[in-house]
């Protein structure tokens, strides 16, 4: 059987043709109405199409929150199937943000429903934690390389409340992140050279200090959420990300979002964002 092309090298192909931005679609019940949307099953159906229809072909990566598809049950699930095939259909790339984490037998299950042709959602990237140890991410990181997919594990999360948790040193003197990142770029170099099936989310709202957990994740891509709503703007990545412009994802939801529904406003606030996360790719 003939290996996929990797997530990582699908990514840089998209991100010099279109941008390296991904696009966060968050069907909040706030967006919703918003947009004069029901917050329905068919309210939620209808925002996805109309997010699809303004991106057409030109966003790199889509990273729908899974939540925001489970609060409508089963049926939003239907719907978060049927846009995951719309974006593929566009060549965009998937990344279900659901931050899965769990014991290494149960995140098996997880990963065989997310990798895959064939698999329930069959997305090109998903989101993890490491809580349960980054030893019980192991098979989930394997399953994702053998579909060309990629696994991104939370590091340094973008919201104030990760930092005490996540800057926490252990017996070690290392920090859990400092930890977490070691164990992911071991995964990488397991993996072999340029395949990268394990990514890391380091928020793009984080100090400078974190800039050493950067460098500890090696040629890891790199999902930077933070940006817009959250204070975080695009002058902000190279104190973090400087030298690894080409790894870098800068992702962003609701400061594109809040532009709709009108389908130029919607595609001028994405190109107000794919702009300049190009800009910073071309820096490096
Ligand atoms: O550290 C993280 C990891 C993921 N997110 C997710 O991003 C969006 C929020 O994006 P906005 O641009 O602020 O609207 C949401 O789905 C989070 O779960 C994050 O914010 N921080």
């Amino acid at each position: 059987m003939t290996t996929p092309a990797s997530f990582a090298q699908r990514f840089a192909a998209l991100a010099d043709a279109r941008s390296p931005f991904c696009l966060g679609l968050d069907p909040s019940r706030d967006t919703l109405a918003r947009w004069s949307l029901p917050d329905t099953v068919q309210g939620l159906s209808d925002f996805c199409e109309r997010v699809a229809d303004a991106a057409g072909e030109r966003l790199a990566v889509v990273k729908p929150q899974s939540a925001f598809f489970e609060r409508h049950g089963p049926e939003g699930l239907v719907v978060l199937q049927r846009v995951l095939q719309r974006f593929r259909a566009a060549g965009t790339l998937t990344l279900l943000d659901v931050k899965r984490g769990d014991i290494g037998s149960t995140m098996d299950a997880y990963a065989e429903g997310l990798f895959g042709a064939g698999s329930a959602y069959n997305v090109d990237a998903a989101t993890f934690t490491a809580y349960l140890g980054l030893g019980a991410l192991a098979k989930t990181v394997e399953r994702a390389r053998a579909h060309g997919a990629c696994a991104f594990i939370v590091v340094r999360s973008s919201n104030p409340e990760g930092a005490p948790l996540q800057n926490a040193v252990g017996g070690d003197g290392r920090t859990v992140a400092q930890a977490v990142a070691d164990g992911l770029r071991a995964l990488n170099e397991q993996a072999g050279p340029g395949v990268l099936p394990a990514g890391a989310v380091m928020g793009a709202t984080l100090p400078p200090a974190d800039r050493d957990v950067v460098e500890r994740l090696g040629e890891a891509l790199l999902l930077t959420p933070g940006i817009g709503s959250q204070g975080a703007g695009f002058s902000d990545l190279p104190k973090l990300f400087a030298g690894r412009e080409r790894q870098v994802l800068p992702t962003a939801a609701r400061s594109v979002l809040e532009a709709g529904p009108d389908r130029a406003a919607l595609q001028q606030a994405l190109e107000a964002h794919q702009a300049p996360s190009r800009v910073f790719r071309e820096g490096a």
